[in-house]
C-alpha cells in the first residue's frame, strides 16, 4: 500500500534558488497598495465544481464593484457560451461602471483570441489577457515545444491579439489594454521568463509609460514550489532585467500550494511588483488563490488605504458563500467567525484591560486633537472598522478568566465590577461551565449574573427588595463630643419574601444605617467591607445619569472573614444605588434561610416609632401610608396606647386604623353611589353622580381640572365653608389581575359657623379596582370626618 516514503529524495527533488546577488526587497516596507484584479470569476469560477450561474456571477460582479475593485477577470469567454452570454450580458445591460476595466482570459489560439475578443466588443475598455505555459515541464510535456517555438507562439498571438483588438476599437470604440502570462513563471528558468516577455512587448508593440498603456507582464505562481523570498527573488529578478520597465505592470498571480500565498504576494511586491492578481477569501485551484481580502486588510493595519473598501465584510462573506458554495472557515485571517473572538482567560483579560486603556488614550487623543491609534493585544485591526461589534470578541467557556466574564457583564450590563467582585463571579460561571461542559453566552452570563446577585428586577428580583427610603440626619447621641457628626437614619419600606415592611435603622451613612435597620428587624448582622461605585456611561444622555454600586458584605463579628457575599446596586441617586447593593448582598447571604416575623404586637416605649406603625399596617393592610398620614395615625395610636396600658396589639392597631379613618367601613355622612366622568374640552372634567349627603341621595354635577377637584364642586353645593385638599397620593395595590389603587386624600374644611371660624382635617383611606373610583371615595370618607355643615 503506498504510504509516506522514509526517503523522499528517492521521489521529490528540491526546487533550483535562484542565486540573486545583492537583493533589495528584504530592507523595503509598504508604502501603497498595489492595483487589485480580482479573478473571482474567472479563476475563482473555474475551480469550483458547480460554476457559478449567470446571476451568481452577475452578484458577485456587483459586489466586486461596490468593495471597490476597478480591474475584474470576468471569464474564459471562449471556455463556453455561459461564460461567453455572461460578458455579453455584464456589457449590454450596461452594468461594468464607466471606471472599471473588465479582464478576460484566452489561450494562444486564435480562434480562442478571436471569440474572447468578440466577446468584449462594444464595451467601454477591456484587458485582453492571454498566457501560455513557459517552464520546461510544460514545454517538454504538455505542448512539446523547444524555447524558440514557445516564443514563438507567445509572439504570433500576441500580434493577433493586437489586430483583432485594434480592428474591434475601430469598430466599436473599445479601449485595450494587454496583459501576457508567462504561465508556470515560478517554475521557468528565469532569463527564459524575460526573454519571452521582452519579445511579446516587442510584439504588442506599443507599451507606453503612462499607466493606460503599460503592458501588463503577470508572473504567476501557477503552482506555488518554493518558499516566498525565493519567490520574491524571481519578481526582483525580472523586475530589474525586463526591458523598458518603465513601460512595464509587473503583476503577480500567487497560488498557495505551499500556504505562503499571502507571504508570496506580499514580498513580490516589495521585490517590485506594481499589482495583485487573487480571489476574495483564497478561492481559486487547488489550494486557491492568494486571498486579496487578506491582503487588503494586512496593508490597512498598517495604516495604508488598500483602496477598497470591507466595511461590511459579513455582506462580503455572505455573497461570496453563496456564490461559490464555499464556507470560510471559522479562523480564516479577518474573516473568520472566531477570529476576533477570545476563548483563554489571560486573552481576555489582555483585551479587557487594554480597551479601557484606549478608551482613555482615546479620550485624550479627541481633548487635544490628536490621532485615536488603535493598540490593543491580541486584536490586531478594531472589529468594528469591519462592520463587526465587539460581541464577540470575548466568548466563554472553561478556559476563560475572570477578565473576560468581567468585560461582558461590563458590555452588556454597563456595570464595571471591582477586582475582587470578578473574582467572586468568576467561580460562580467556572462552576456553571464545568458543569455544564460547554460555551457559556452571554445569555448565559448575564442571567447567571442576575440570578446570582439578584439584579434587574421582575423575575430576579431577590427576597428583599427597596421599595421606598428616607435618609434623614439626626444629632448624632453622643451630642456632648465636641465633633459629633450627625447621624443618617434609614426610614424606609422594603418587601421581605413578598410582604412590605417598613425599617429604620440609624448608622453613620446610609449603608451603615439599612444595615443597622436589618440587624434589628431581620436579624442579619453583616458589616460593610469594601465600597465602589462608577457612574454608569451618561454621555448620550445626561438626564439619565445612574450610579452602579457595589458591595462586600462581612459577618459584623468577623471582619477579616474568608466568607463574603457581594452585591450590586442601579439607581438614580447614589444612596439608592447604594442601599440597592447592600440588599443584592444580603440576598446571597439569607439564601433560603427563614427570617423573622414582624412582630404582632407592638409595645410603646421611648424606641417605638411612626415606621413600626406604618409597618403594621403596610403587613395587615397593605398600606404604604404616606408620611403625613403616617404621623397623623402615629399621634391617634399614641393617644390610644395609653387607654390600652401603654401596649397595643396588632390587631388593635389594625381595627384602630380602620376606625379612624373610616377604611373598610360602611358609607358615611358623605358617599357616592355612581359617577360619571366627562372631559370638557378646555375646562377640565365633569363629574355627574349619585352622592349621599347625610343619608339622602342627591344628583350633584360639578367640573374641576381633575376628578378630585370635581368632586369637591359638587360637595359645594351640599355644605356651607370650603374644602381644599391638602394631600393627595395613591400606589397601586395587589398583582397582576387583582391590582387595585389605594388612594389617600386629607381634607381641610374651613367654615364659619355659629359666627366663628372652623378649620377642621379629615384623612380618607380608599381601595378600589378603579383608580378613579378609590379617589373619589377617599374624598368622600375624608368629607364624612370633617363634620360638615349643611346648607
Ligand atoms: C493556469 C490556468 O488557470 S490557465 C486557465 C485554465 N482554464 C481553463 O482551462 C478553463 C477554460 N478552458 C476550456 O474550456 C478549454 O480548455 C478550452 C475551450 C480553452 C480549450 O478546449 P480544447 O480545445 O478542448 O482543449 P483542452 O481543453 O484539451 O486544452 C488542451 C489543449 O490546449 C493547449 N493549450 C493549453 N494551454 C494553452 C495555451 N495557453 N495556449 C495555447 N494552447 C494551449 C494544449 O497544449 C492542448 O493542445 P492539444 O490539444 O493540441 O494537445
Ligand atoms: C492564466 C494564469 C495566469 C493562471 O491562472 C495561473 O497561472 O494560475
Amino acid at each position: 500500500m503506498p504510504c509516506m516514503l522514509h526517503d523522499p529524495t528517492q521521489k521529490y527533488i528540491p526546487y533550483t534558488p535562484l542565486k540573486l546577488e545583492n537583493r533589495q526587497w528584504p530592507t523595503k516596507t509598504f508604502t501603497k497598495a498595489p492595483v487589485w484584479l480580482s479573478t473571482d470569476l474567472r479563476d475563482g469560477n473555474q475551480a469550483l465544481a458547480n460554476p457559478m450561474t449567470i446571476e451568481q456571477k452577475t452578484t458577485f460582479f456587483e459586489l466586486l464593484v461596490e468593495c471597490g475593485y476597478k480591474e475584474i477577470e470576468i471569464a474564459y469567454p471562449a471556455a463556453s457560451d455561459t461564460d461567453f452570454g455572461f460578458v455579453r450580458g455584464l456589457i449590454e445591460q450596461k452594468l461594468v461602471p464607466d471606471d472599471v476595466w473588465i479582464q478576460v482570459l484566452t489561450p494562444a489560439r486564435e480562434d480562442l483570441i478571436r471569440r474572447t475578443v468578440d466577446s468584449v466588443a462594444g464595451c467601454k475598455q477591456a484587458i485582453i489577457h492571454m498566457y501560455n505555459a513557459t517552464s520546461p515541464l510544460f514545454r517538454g510535456v504538455v505542448f512539446k515545444n523547444s524555447k524558440e517555438e514557445t516564443i514563438d507562439l507567445a509572439v504570433k498571438h500576441t500580434k493577433i491579439v493586437r489586430r483583432l483588438t485594434e480592428e474591434c476599437t475601430q469598430k466599436y470604440g473599445t479601449q485595450f489594454r494587454y496583459e501576457y502570462s508567462p504561465e508556470t513563471f515560478t517554475q521557468t528558468e528565469p532569463e527564459f521568463a524575460v526573454e519571452i516577455c521582452d519579445a511579446v512587448k516587442a510584439a504588442w508593440g506599443k507599451a507606453g509609460s503612462d499607466h493606460l498603456s503599460k503592458i501588463i507582464f503577470n508572473l504567476p505562481a501557477t503552482v506555488e514550489i518554493a518558499p516566498p523570498n525565493h519567490f520574491a527573488d524571481q519578481v526582483e529578478y525580472f523586475h530589474t532585467h525586463i526591458s523598458e520597465r518603465q513601460n512595464i505592470l509587473i503583476s503577480l498571480h500567487p497560488h498557495n500550494d505551499r500556504g505562503s500565498g499571502i507571504a508570496a504576494a506580499e514580498l513580490g511586491m516589495l521585490a517590485g511588483a506594481d499589482r495583485v492578481e487573487g480571489c476574495l477569501f483564497g478561492n481559486g485551484e487547488r489550494t486557491g488563490n492568494v486571498d486579496l481580502v487578506n491582503l487588503a486588510l494586512n496593508l490597512y493595519t498598517q495604516g495604508i488605504s488598500p483602496n477598497v473598501d470591507f466595511s461590511d465584510l459579513q455582506h462580503v462573506i455572505d455573497v461570496v458563500t453563496q456564490c461559490n458554495d464555499l464556507p470560510v472557515h471559522p479562523r480564516h485571517p479577518y474573516a473568520g467567525e472566531l477570529v476576533f473572538t477570545a476563548f483563554s482567560g489571560s486573552h481576555q483579560d489582555a483585551i479587557k484591560k487594554g480597551f479601557e486603556e484606549q478608551g482613555k488614550r482615546h479620550a485624550l487623543a479627541r481633548e487635544q486633537g490628536g490621532k485615536e491609534i488603535w493598540e490593543m493585544p491580541y486584536l490586531p485591526i478594531d472589529p468594528a472598522d469591519l462592520g463587526q461589534n465587539y460581541e464577540a470578541v470575548i466568548r466563554v467557556n472553561s478556559q476563560s478568566g475572570k477578565g473576560g466574564i468581567a468585560y461582558l457583564v461590563k458590555q452588556h450590563l454597563h456595570l464595571d465590577l471591582p477586582r475582587k467582585m470578578q473574582i467572586a463571579f468568576y467561580q460562580v460561571v467556572q462552576t456553571i461551565s464545568d458543569r455544564e461542559a460547554r460555551e457559556m453566552t452571554v445569555e448565559d452570563i448575564t442571567t447567571a449574573f442576575r440570578e446570582t446577585y439578584r439584579f434587574g428586577g421582575g423575575k430576579y428580583e431577590g427576597r428583599l427588595a427597596l421599595r421606598s427610603f428616607k435618609i434623614s440626619s439626626a444629632p448624632s447621641a453622643d451630642s456632648s463630643a465636641e465633633e459629633a457628626e450627625d447621624i443618617r437614619q434609614f426610614d424606609g419600606t422594603i418587601s421581605v419574601d413578598g410582604v412590605l415592611r417598613v425599617i429604620r435603622g440609624d448608622g453613620n451613612g446610609p449603608i451603615s444605617a439599612l444595615l443597622n435597620a436589618l440587624r434589628t428587624h431581620l436579624n442579619v448582622d453583616l458589616a460593610l467591607r469594601e465600597y465602589t461605585e462608577h457612574s454608569i456611561d451618561t454621555q448620550a444622555d445626561l438626564q439619565n445619569s445612574r450610579a452602579a454600586s457595589y458591595i462586600e458584605l462581612v459577618p459584623a463579628d468577623d471582619r477579616k472573614s474568608t466568607r463574603s457575599w457581594w452585591g450590586v446596586g442601579v439607581d438614580r441617586d447614589i444612596a439608592g444605588s447604594g442601599l440597592r447593593a447592600v440588599l443584592s448582598a444580603v440576598n446571597t447571604h439569607i439564601g433560603d434561610r427563614a427570617l423573622p416575623e414582624l412582630k404582632l404586637s407592638l409595645g410603646f416605649d421611648a424606641r417605638s416609632g411612626q415606621s413600626d406603625i406604618a409597618s403594621a399596617i403596610l403587613n395587615s393592610l397593605g398600606l404604604e401610608l404616606p408620611r403625613r398620614l403616617q404621623t397623623a395615625f402615629f399621634e391617634v395610636v399614641q393617644r390610644a396606647a395609653r387607654n390600652y396600658g401603654n401596649e397595643i396589639s396588632y390587631d388593635a392597631l389594625t381595627v384602630l386604623f380602620k376606625e379612624t379613618y373610616g377604611y373598610d367601613s360602611p358609607e358615611g355622612r358623605v358617599a357616592l353611589r355612581s359617577f360619571e366622568l366627562e372631559r370638557i374640552a378646555g375646562s377640565g372634567i365633569r363629574l355627574s353622580g349619585a352622592f349621599v349627603f347625610d343619608g339622602r341621595e342627591k344628583r350633584a354635577q360639578g367640573q374641576g381640572n381633575g376628578p378630585l377637584s370635581a368632586a369637591l364642586a359638587c360637595l359645594h353645593q351640599a355644605i356651607q365653608g370650603t374644602l381644599t385638599i391638602r394631600e393627595y397620593s395613591e400606589h397601586a395595590l395587589g398583582e397582576g389581575t387583582e391590582v387595585g389603587a389605594a388612594s389617600y386624600v386629607e381634607l381641610v374644611y374651613d367654615v364659619v359657623e355659629n359666627g366663628k371660624p372652623r378649620k377642621t382635617t379629615g384623612w380618607g383611606v380608599v381601595v378600589d379596582t378603579d383608580i378613579a373610583a378609590s379617589g373619589l371615595h377617599a374624598v368622600m370618607t375624608a368629607a364624612s370626618r370633617v363634620d360638615v355643615v349643611w346648607k
